[in-house]
């Protein structure tokens, strides 16, 4: 045991820093460079870190190939800072939200060859940070004089990242809800320092047989406003519906807004779908896979309230692969058809079409 954060707790610390718009340290086999998120740097740290070298604009290759930049690699491309770009430079680069109104960014210098992990890593911290995928990054020479100087988080990578997140269980009460007396509400919180995932147990579900479960991502919009642009407000109500009938069921609200995304990256999305993009090609454009979600987190709730089978509601094929391949049985998948509408219509298709949603 030791006082000194480790490499899970910097990289938490890290995560905040990059939100907050101050630069990281990252360490990695005798490579150091400093990161700043693009979304959050300030001109005035900019200044701070061409003074210290060259640096590029780490973006994804989903970015680049809206930008029409050349990657050169299948995890990130790296565009040279021309001299007298600034912060807005880079907004423009990293945010798509005047991209038709400015189609002619570019041309881009991109680097090819050479050790791009770092900036890898540091664009999987501006997605974990819920912020745009792009990073300012800079080699230093100097770390520790650097680090100790300026008092910025330094975070080796040598150790091999631990992937294997943990979620603990902090409380649970009893919550009457109108779909039944006997709700009782549990919350998970990771180690990583991200946020806090709830189950909902309705009545005492039977442990040694498959439970009826909804594994709902939340949807703010839709889940408390009450969007008409997608289906997550009534598929919340129907599974709670559903568990309450029957009497015993668990509903998982999984902190997972905008497919993992967030929700300011989701209203930059919506942004793009009012510009005619559908959900998917809106989360390219911003430099986003189509769903940035870790399913596991389901898996290891059942699994910490003593669940191994479910009889899963979804229409998302995928949810039920994942389920199966980390040790939660689906015995049975339920489907979820409610809540289309005119304003939906089209981002349901899509789903449809492009993500293998069954309808
Ligand atoms: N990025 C992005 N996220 C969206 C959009 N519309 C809804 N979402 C998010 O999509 C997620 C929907 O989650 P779910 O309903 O649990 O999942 P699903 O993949 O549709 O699967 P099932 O509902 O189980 O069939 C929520 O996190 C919403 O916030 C969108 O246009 N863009
Ligand atoms: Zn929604």
């Amino acid at each position: 045991m030791t006082l000194a954060p480790n490499q899970t707790e910097l990289l938490a610390r890290a995560r905040v820093d990059l939100r907050m718009g101050v630069p990281i340290v990252l360490t990695h086999h005798g490579r150091t460079v400093m990161v700043a998120a693009a979304e959050t740097l300030s001109s005035g740290r900019l200044n701070d870190m061409r003074g210290v070298g060259a640096p590029v604009l780490a973006i994804t290759p989903r970015r680049a190939e809206t930008l029409k930049a050349r990657a050169y690699s299948d995890r990130v491309a790296r565009i040279e800072l021309p001299r007298d770009a600034g912060t807005e430079w880079i907004a423009s680069v990293a945010d798509p939200s005047d991209d038709l109104t400015r189609p002619m960014k570019g041309p881009f210098r991109t680097r090819r060859g050479g050790d791009d992990g770092l900036e890898a890593q540091s664009i999987a911290l501006c997605k974990s940070a819920r912020l745009l995928p792009a990073t300012v990054v800079v080699d230093v020479s100097n770390t520790a004089e650097i680090a100790a100087d300026k008092n910025l988080t330094i975070v080796s990578l040598d150790q091999k990242m631990i992937d294997m997140l943990s979620l603990e269980p902090v409380a649970h009460a009893r919550l009457p809800l109108t779909v039944s007396e006997a709700g009782r509400l549990h919350i998970f919180r990771p180690d990583d320092g991200s946020e806090e995932h709830y189950a909902v147990e309705i009545g005492r579900p039977a442990r040694n047989e498959p439970v009826l479960a909804r594994l709902h991502s939340a949807c703010f919009t839709g889940d408390v406003l009450g969007s008409l642009k997608c289906d997550c407000g009534p598929q919340l109500h129907t599974a709670l519906n559903m568990i309450g009938q029957e009497g015993h069921g668990v509903l998982l609200y999984l902190n997972q807004e905008g497919r993992g995304i967030g929700l300011a990256n989701k209203m930059r999305a919506y942004s793009l779908q009012d510009q005619g993009f559908d959900t998917v090609e809106a989360n390219h454009r911003l430099g986003f896979e189509d769903d940035e979600r870790d399913f596991r987190i389901g898996a290891m709730i059942l699994k910490s309230l003593g669940f191994s089978a479910v009889r899963l509601m979804t229409n998302n094929p995928r949810k039920v692969a994942r389920m199966n391949e980390t040790g939660i049985h689906v015995t049975e998948r339920v489907p979820l058809r409610v809540g289309k509408g005119a304003h939906n219509q089209a981002y349901l298709a899509t789903k449809a079409r492009k993500s293998g949603h069954l309808l």
